[in-house]
């Protein structure tokens, strides 16, 4: 069995998967934040686990913790390259690009082969990256993400409260906590509108623990989809032959 682990600086998502299975046809998937990380190895199986793929950009701590929890599996850290498999990294020095997104863009070519995508990936960060039709990662941009973007103004001003991520018309609001939503709301979608707008996109996917929150706000002409976790279909797309069940984009 195949274990794929997408750790972020926020949560670790995991999925399990038959070997040859397609991308995305999970046996089991789940996550968890990082003060709960000891409860992985409960939620997967003793034994069975083969072969691991990995995407971990929360830094070389958290990689030594993951490695323990996998002592029988032959695992690899998946990272930025500069061409794989039928995507070519436009990054200046492609070691640089965050393994999550060369493993989004990956994604984002397995759903909508032969389309200018815009990936959005709503974590810890929101990163926003642009895949062209002939499969080159072309670049992207980094924002706070959504959590980290409202939780600045409660930490840098004095009368600023924090304000959980939620659902909410990104209008114009009557009362402060709704007015810091609605403009982080605003912040986040518009820059993915802008980026769909640069890069002339015909298909948007949006993604990460924030999309929920996000992907409502959106106005685009093309319309978006949001995917769970397009970074863990990435990286599955990397190791198997299947072809996605999913439909296109
Ligand atoms: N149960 C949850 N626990 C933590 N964050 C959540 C949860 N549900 C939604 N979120 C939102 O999702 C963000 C984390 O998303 P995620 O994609 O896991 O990020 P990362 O890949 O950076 O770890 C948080 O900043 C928060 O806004
Ligand atoms: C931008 C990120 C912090 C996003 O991390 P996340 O929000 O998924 O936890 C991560 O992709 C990263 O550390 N990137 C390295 C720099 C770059 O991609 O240019
Ligand atoms: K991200």
């Amino acid at each position: 069995m195949l274990l794929l682990i997408d750790a972020g600086n926020t949560r670790i998502k995991w999925a399990l998967a038959d070997e040859g299975a397609a991308p995305g046809a999970w046996v089991a998937s789940g996550a968890v934040t990082h003060a709960e990380l000891n409860h992985l190895p409960a939620a997967w199986p003793k034994q069975g686990i083969t072969r691991a793929l990995v995407s971990n950009v929360a830094g070389s701590k958290l990689h030594d913790q993951l490695r323990l929890m996998m002592p029988t599996a032959d695992v690899t850290w998946f990272a930025s390259k500069a061409q794989l498999a039928g995507l070519r990294n436009a990054y200046r020095n492609p070691s640089q690009l965050g393994c999550d997104r060369f493993a989004a863009a990956l994604g984002a070519r397995a759903l909508a082969p032969g389309q200018a995508v815009i990936v959005a990936t709503c974590g810890t960060a929101t990163t926003i990256d642009a895949v062209s039709a002939d499969g080159v990662f072309l670049g992207g941009m980094i924002l706070p993400g959504l959590g980290l973007m409202a939780s600045s103004l409660a930490h840098n001003t004095a009368q600023l409260p924090e304000v959980a991520p939620g659902l909410l018309p990104a209008g114009f609001a009557d009362n402060t906590a709704d007015a810091i939503l609605s403009g982080c709301l605003s912040a986040q979608a518009g820059a993915i509108e802008r980026a769909c707008a640069l890069h002339g996109a015909s298909a948007c996917i949006v993604s990460g623990g924030a999309a929920q929150y996000i992907a409502p706000v959106l106005r685009l002409s093309i319309g978006h989809r949001i995917v769970d976790n397009i970074v863990l279909i990435g990286l599955h797309s990397t190791v198997t032959s299947s072809p996605l069940q999913d439909s296109p984009c």
